[in-house]
């Protein structure tokens, strides 16, 4: 039988007063652990939710106390070794959902626009307007859509998902050269037990940063090799290759953005993220045997500009739109793209960056690989000028996406809020502090 014990103090209580760069170390008791041994865990918590967005989802249930589980030197910490744990009846009480965020029965299907690419990226004027078109209002409604003829190489693809496989099928040690350290969002992680204590995801994860920048030309097979050495190095060929492949995809894409937004220069989108510094993370979500009380990924909306998502066969994901959720076929010859948090700020709140999660199956391991587009960190999050204007006016303050970032690594888990909250917060922050007594 499971127990947990979890006592954390409450470091940061009071609504938006936190300092997101330095937080005060605080550190809770025990938690037991099923056979897993124990954590020492460390509560960073933070700041509470802003009003939530008016999508009918059960914000108020969804405090937004973030957990995050630090281990202390000596101690085991809870591992989540999906070769004994997607045979489990009964999972550990940690990846147990809440009852209003448990997955319920079958989702409908959601219906979103494939765009074929093929025409734009020749140069067609007529299809570019047309593709411009369809983004635009799926932007505007939802925020997703899929795109086919989209110039990436199926080998690159197929070489992708098979180098996936061998690396989530190694033992965990192996996998844990380039363990995730806490703060950090580049490596492996085993679930997320070293971070938070509830609400776990049911998965394995490994993410890498990926630089436009000329002078980091090999990052990412550089990172993979430092951390898991010479075998990689076809592994980390690839993934190079991926990365520079969405990165370029996503290059285009914020072209077709900022024609739908209709933006005065066509390519502002584009050369604002020219440079961009990157996320690549694969999600591996093995096999469950209580679908229905876990997740893979909770909702959540991606604080991040641009998401290009490819995953395979299985099917998982789902979008809340129209207060359901409903699941996204797979399509392998395409690419899931949405609007992030930090691109429904640059469009100055025109397209919307839509909560999501992925649910897992008790029979099939479901793989899914997703690139994060971001800007480089000096740059400015802010609107065209064109975008703003009396009926529209600013919605979100300027900020830089290296203080988002922080914000939900060590402050913040993100979830459907974060943008409000985070905004909330930069708006307190520019405040004059009360005079002095
Ligand atoms: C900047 C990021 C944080 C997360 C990875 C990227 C973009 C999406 C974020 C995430 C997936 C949103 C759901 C919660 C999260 C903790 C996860 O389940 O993976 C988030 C990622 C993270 O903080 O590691
Ligand atoms: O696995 C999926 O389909 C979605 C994952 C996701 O939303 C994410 O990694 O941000
Ligand atoms: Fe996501």
């Amino acid at each position: 039988m499971l127990s947990i014990s979890s006592n954390t103090f409450p470091c940061f209580s009071s609504q938006l007063s936190v300092s997101p760069v330095s937080p005060l170390p605080c550190f809770s008791s025990l938690i037991n652990t099923h056979r897993l041994g124990k954590v020492n865990a460390m509560a960073v918590d933070t700041v509470k939710s802003a009003p939530s967005k008016p999508n009918g989802y059960n914000h108020a249930a969804l405090h937004s106390k973030v957990e995050q589980t630090a281990q202390k030197a000596g101690a085991n910490p809870l591992v989540f070794d999906a070769k004994f744990l997607r045979h489990e009846a009964n999972i550990p009480q940690q990846f147990i959902w809440p009852d209003h965020e448990k997955p319920s029965g079958n989702a409908p299907e959601l219906k979103v626009p494939l765009i074929d690419l093929a025409g734009f990226l020749s140069g067609d004027p007529e299809a570019t307007k047309e593709a411009a078109k369809l983004v635009g209002d799926a932007c505007r409604e939802h925020g997703f859509f899929l795109v086919a003829n989209h110039g990436v190489g199926s080998k690159l693809l197929s070489d992708a998902h098979k180098y996936m496989d061998e690396f989530f099928e190694l033992p965990l040690s192996e996998k844990q050269k380039a363990q995730r350290k806490l703060g950090e969002s580049a490596g492996y992680a085993s679930s997320f037990t070293g971070r938070f204590s509830s609400k776990l995801p049911w998965k394995e994860t490994l993410s890498f940063r990926f630089t436009a920048e000329k002078d980091s030309a090999k990052i990412v097979r550089d990172y993979l090799l430092d951390r898991m050495g010479q075998d990689f190095s076809e592994f980390g060929n690839v993934y190079q290759s991926y990365c520079e492949s969405m990165s370029t995809l996503s290059l285009r894409i914020m072209e077709l953005l900022g024609l739908s937004l209709g933006v005065k220069k066509r390519s502002h989108f584009r050369e604002f993220f020219q440079e961009n510094d990157s996320i690549m993370r694969l999600n591996y979500y093995p096999p469950c045997q209580k679908p229905d009380a876990t997740l893979g990924t909770g909702p959540h909306c991606d604080p991040t500009s641009l998401t290009i998502l490819h995953q395979d066969q299985v099917g998982g994901l789902q979008v809340f739109v129209d207060n359901e959720w409903r699941s996204i076929t797979p399509n392998s010859d395409a690419f899931v793209v949405n609007i992030g948090d930090t691109f429904m700020a640059l469009s100055n709140g025109q397209f919307k960056s839509c909560l999501h999660r992925a649910v897992v199956n008790s029979t099939t391991t479901r793989k899914s690989l997703a690139f994060f587009l971001c800007p480089k960190s000096d740059k400015i999050v802010t609107p065209p000028e064109e975008l703003v204007d009396e009926s529209n006016p600013r919605v979100y303050p300027d900020f830089t996406w290296p203080t988002l970032l922080e914000f939900t690594q060590k402050h913040y888990r993100a979830d459907m809020n974060t943008l409000d909250v985070f905004r909330n917060w930069l708006l307190q922050q520019q405040q004059p502090p009360p005079p002095a007594v």
